[in-house]
């Protein structure tokens, strides 16, 4: 860690000084090993050493123009070191990867407001790279890597996002000039919201509906030019523009476009799937969703970044909360760090331990994903959808969880945590963001939900069901009896499986009632709340479920006192969960009133035990001063310095007097009104 020279807060000394683990030894399972941290570091002191990008400058007081400025000079500044540095490396494509990863967070330092060119580097690749036939690779991939063409990712328009059925563009195939023409018939068929699409990148993958031979075949990616190479004019028939300011990603130049007539080569659409003959014939895919591999890729590393926007929320908040004196809890002593105050501690330390457990669970699903990915080369595609449902829930309920934790995170830190400077507005800005992009939340509970009542249905029929949703058995086998509880961590499993199970047959039967008057589709959207708790709990049963077995295998594999505070952050997450969720539970658990003050008093005892050990975690997870960004946050604890500092900065402050009062204010207070 980059640790900041200045002398550390005495406060903060004195907890680390009682830190009984190795923080070292988290850190190296917090990013995959030794080597892992030495790259990551050097990675990151590589690119935020250069004087160039000017970090200095806080971009936060810019305009919306010059924020974006920029930004693209910043991100230039970075790709040209990035590509030095992949040929010093070795130049091999795992090189790239390796750089790229830890990249995700000093992008994040070094763009606070997003990343101008971050489309190209993730969906825009990831689809030529998964989506094309090979001569359509040998074509792309080079020109993409070199950046000889920037790219993006146009799917959604203006009528719709999320039901991408409807899309209206359209790419109408013309046999004998073997072109498409794409045309935007609407004005709701405007793309509006690709990043990076208003004045950075000069291609995009369009999503669009084919049209040939007289018929429509859904919709399929193509490959378009949008901006002259030399001038970056956009080309003929093309209308296109930013789409302004937004809550959030204020740098990411999120677009909008509009087709006329515009022609595009027959190469031009991604064959990998779907395809088209030249004489207009289609040929179909072996399953239609292929063509939305691009998000259940981003869905799967969303929620490595939800984990991490948590462990950076929670690492400013704890390191305030051990500075920060306030309010005696005895009258007569001296006020108390605030992490002292309980509430405090309810606040912070289970976010702690979901960044934890939802590092194990992306560290999971990337390898089911690989896994599934690869038996899908091999032409077996059973698996699909049970990554699609996976995926699409813990999208949700990962970045709903990031962006109350974050925000919970904000409050601990009072006013003070209302500041810029305090580093969390941005965080929050990306979580609640995350809560939408690639695929709103509610939709992507709904669609696990798809899963889940199939899988009921399956079960009662005493069919066979995949790993994660067997709990429904023993919940179809307990015959309407209700699960008795044991306060263990696998009882407290058991419990979240029961309620999830308990939710999913509610959803169900609420389902099969309303057939009976309605046709499936709208008993289905009337048992809506329903699914979308029940895909909720099942999100739940996965992370604990992941959380168990991951943990088991690290305390296995870590010293002792490490073990204990792994323990400990298990324990944690589940009681947190359980106690937060207490109202499905009772329905479908025989639990008491004893045993859920047990509960509440084992969450005390468990942040008694956590209070030593959380600034080493929060330490472990190995956020550089530049990274965290954050006056209440750094690793020294002078937060008051900072907060001085950096309202001094304020461009308000580099004069005594601000024109306005000559202007405006002192012949007001003269007018006698
Ligand atoms: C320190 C901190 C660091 C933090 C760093 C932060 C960095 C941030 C970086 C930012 C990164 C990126 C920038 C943002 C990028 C954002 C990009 C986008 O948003 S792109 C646009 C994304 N759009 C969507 O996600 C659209 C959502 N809609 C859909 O996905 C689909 O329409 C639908 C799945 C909801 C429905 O599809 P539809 O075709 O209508 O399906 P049906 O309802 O007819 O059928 C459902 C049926 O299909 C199966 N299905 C659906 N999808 C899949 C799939 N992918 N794989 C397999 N199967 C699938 C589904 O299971 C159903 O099956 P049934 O058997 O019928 O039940
Ligand atoms: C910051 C940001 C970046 C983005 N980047 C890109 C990009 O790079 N490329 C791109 O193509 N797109 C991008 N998008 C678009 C994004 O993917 C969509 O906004 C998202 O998928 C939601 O779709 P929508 O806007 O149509 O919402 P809507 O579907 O209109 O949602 C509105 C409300 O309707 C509800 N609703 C809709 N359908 C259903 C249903 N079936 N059942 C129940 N409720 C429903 C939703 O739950 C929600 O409450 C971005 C969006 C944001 C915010």
């Amino acid at each position: 860690m980059s640790k900041n020279l200045s002398i550390v807060n005495k406060d903060l000394k004195e907890e680390r000084d009682k830190i009984n683990f190795n923080v070292e030894e988290f850190t190296n399972w917090f990013y995959g090993g030794a080597e892992k941290v030495k790259e990551k570091k050097y990675i990151e002191n590589y690119f935020l050493s250069d004087k160039d990008l000017n970090l200095e400058l806080d971009t936060s007081y810019l305009s919306y123009k010059d924020k974006y400025e920029e930004a693209v000079r910043r991100s230039i500044v970075v790709y040209k070191k990035l590509y030095k540095l992949h040929n010093e490396m070795g130049g091999t494509h795992e090189d790239f990867v390796k750089i790229m990863e830890n990249l995700r967070f000093t992008m994040g330092a070094i763009n606070p407001e997003g990343n101008p060119f971050v489309l190209h580097f993730s969906m825009f690749a990831l689809t030529i790279m998964n989506m094309t036939n090979d001569e359509q690779k040998a074509e792309w991939l080079p020109r993409i890597f070199n950046c000889n063409i920037l790219g993006t990712y146009a799917q959604t328009e203006l009528g719709h996002g999320t039901y991408i059925q409807r899309l209206e563009t359209t790419a109408t195939y013309d046999p004998k000039t073997k072109e498409f023409t794409l045309n935007s018939p609407t004005l709701t068929s405007y793309k509006w919201w690709p990043g990076n699409l208003g004045h950075t990148v000069d291609h995009a993958i369009v999503m669009a509906q084919l049209y040939s031979q007289g018929k429509c075949h859904g919709i399929q990616p193509f490959i378009v030019q949008l901006r002259d190479s030399e001038t970056h004019k956009p080309l003929p028939g093309i209308d296109i523009g930013d789409i302004g300011n937004k809550v959030g990603f204020q740098t990411v130049n999120n677009g909008f476009l509009g087709f006329k007539n515009v022609k595009v080569p027959y190469k031009n659409m991604l064959m990998k799937n779907s395809k088209l003959l030249e004489d207009g014939t289609f040929i179909k895919p072996k399953n239609a969703k292929l063509n939305y591999g691009t998000m259940v890729i981003i869905r799967v590393h969303m929620i490595i970044d939800a984990a991490c926007r948590i462990a950076k929320a929670t690492t400013i908040a704890l390191r305030y909360s051990l500075v920060r004196r306030q309010s005696p809890i005895n009258p007569n002593e001296i006020e108390p760090k605030i992490i002292e105050h309980i509430t405090q501690q309810n606040k912070i330390f289970p976010g702690i331990a979901k960044a934890v457990v939802f590092k194990c669970m992306a560290d999971y699903l990337t390898k089911l994903h690989l896994s599934i990915t690869q038996e899908g080369n091999t032409g077996n595609l059973a698996r699909m959808p049970e990554l699609h449902a996976l995926s699409c829930c813990l999208k949700a309920v990962c970045t709903n969880e990031d962006a109350k934790t974050v925000e919970v995170c904000r409050l601990s830190c009072g006013g003070h945590g209302f500041l810029r400077s305090a580093g969390l507005d941005d965080v929050y800005r990306n979580s609640t963001a995350a809560q939408t992009y690639e695929g709103e939340n509610t939709v992507m509970l709904l669609q696990a939900a798809r899963f889940l009542i199939k899988s009921f249905n399956e079960a009662r029929n005493g069919g066979s069901l995949t790993e994660g949703v067997k709990y429904l058995f023993d919940f179809i086998g307990r015959n309407g009896k209700r699960e008795i509880f044991d306060n263990s961590i696998n009882g407290i499993l058991r419990a979240i499986q029961a309620a999830a199970a308990g939710r999913t047959y509610i959803a169900w039967k609420h389902i099969e009632d309303d057939k009976r008057h309605n046709s499936i589709e709208v008993a289905t959207n009337l048992a809506g709340v329903h699914l979308t708790k029940a895909a909720e709990l099942h999100g739940y049963v996965c992370l604990l479920q992941v959380g168990i077995e991951e943990i088991e295998k690290i305390i296995r594999n870590v010293s002792p006192a490490l073990g204990l505070v792994f323990k400990n952050i298990l324990e944690l997450f589940a009681v947190d969960l359980i106690l937060n969720k207490i109202g499905d539970v009772i329905q479908h658990v025989d639990i008491s009133n004893e045993d859920i003050e047990k509960l509440e008093k084992q969450m005390e005892t468990l942040f008694k035990f956590f209070r030593t050990s959380a600034i080493g975690v929060v330490d472990g997870f190995d956020f550089s001063d530049p990274i965290i960004d954050s006056t209440l946050g750094s690793y020294d604890g002078n937060v008051y310095e900072n907060l001085i500092n950096a309202a001094r900065k304020s461009p308000l402050n580099q004069e005594d007097v601000n024109r306005t009062f000559h202007l405006y204010i002192k012949p007001f207070m003269k007018s006698n009104l």
